[in-house]
């Protein structure tokens, strides 16, 4: 009998994501091997230590080893959670606050992993345009954004609060941009199957509000992107067949649509939208279509490892 393949999953970023969706990995054993990059290869080692003694404390089969961004290339899967060093000021439009700051790191890893074959999920904020300047960056061909799932899950379980019914008994999708931009696809939602009376303005102020909520009492928000990156990678390495709202390229802009993974596949699948939504889907095409060219526009500063 031929040993089955050993699935290996990378993780650039030692920090409150890359360590939430590290630990995740090690503790549901969705991959065998867990290679870990950062900043410094000490941080990396420093997290793949704590993850062994999570293995050998939990019993899990999941050997986690530091790395070399560069050595990720053997990884099917790769998860990019990091962030520069800078201070985010802005009280809107926060995550497009990272957006020049992350820009180097984002070019300097794509540069590093040109060629790669494997699956990236990028995590990193903006996320929209930092999964477009990977992309483009590296010339890698699969390479999707976390966030739409996330708020789509957020979306789930906020109306599931407001109407009263179980969150799995809601089916909807948020897309467009991980920001203020997103777009509720309300016409399409349904609980039990059946249509539903969204409540817009309530559930775009949760929404909006929701990781405010969660930074000010922890700090980041990390378990809700790991869970989302951990579905994410079960579809992207077809574990399972199913749907997640991933930043990809549709219709030459990137942003948010629910991609229907079929044995690792993905096809783009947009619900009908309602003359108000295909509006706001347009507006947040046009936002990171010009939020885009203008990053791209800017000098790119040199990767300063010691500043970061
Ligand atoms: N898309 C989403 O849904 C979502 C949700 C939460 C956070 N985020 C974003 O994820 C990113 C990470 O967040 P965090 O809270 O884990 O940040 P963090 O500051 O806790 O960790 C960042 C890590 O990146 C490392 N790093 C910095 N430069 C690097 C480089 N050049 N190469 C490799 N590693 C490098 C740092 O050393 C640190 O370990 C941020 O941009 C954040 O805004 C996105």
């Amino acid at each position: 009998m031929t040993p089955e393949p050993v699935v290996t999953v990378g993780v650039i970023g030692a920090g409150a994501v890359g360590q939430t969706v590290a630990a995740g990995l090690v503790a549901s054993g969705l991959s065998q091997r867990l290679l870990i990059a950062s900043r410094t290869l000490d941080q990396a080692a420093a997290l793949a230590a704590d993850l062994e003694d999570m293995r050998q404390a939990a019993a899990s089969p999941v050997r986690s080893e530091a790395r070399q961004v560069a050595e990720l290339v053997s990884c099917q899967a790769t998860v990019i959670a990091a962030r520069a060093v800078f201070a985010n000021t802005r009280t809107s439009e926060v995550r497009m606050g990272g957006a020049d700051a992350n820009a180097p790191v984002i070019r300097a890893l794509a540069t590093a992993l040109r060629g790669y074959q494997g699956t990236v999920l990028v995590v990193t904020n903006p996320v929209d345009l930092m999964t477009r300047l990977f992309a483009e960056t590296s010339g890698c061909r699969r390479v999707f954004g976390i966030g739409s799932n996330l708020d789509s899950a957020r979306y789930r379980i906020t109306l599931a609060r407001l109407l009263a019914v179980p969150a799995d008994a809601v089916h909807g999708h948020v897309i467009g941009e991980h920001g203020d931009g997103a777009v509720v696809c309300a016409s399409t939602t349904t609980v039990n199957g059946q249509p539903a009376a969204v409540p817009l303005p309530e559930v775009g102020a949760a929404l909006h509000d929701r990781p405010g909520r969660i930074r000010h009492g922890i700090g980041r928000t990390r378990c809700g992107p790991a869970g989302a990156v951990l579905s994410t990678l079960r579809k992207a390495l077809g574990l399972v067949d199913g749907t997640e709202e991933l930043t990809a390229e549709y219709r030459g802009d990137w942003l948010g649509i629910p991609l229907r993974f079929t044995a690792g596949e993905p096809i783009a699948c947009l619900p009908a939208l309602d003359p108000d939504e295909d509006r706001q889907l347009a507006a947040a095409a046009v936002k990171l279509r010009t939020a885009y060219s203008s990053l791209a526009a800017r000098r790119p500063t040199s990767l300063n490892l010691e500043t970061m």
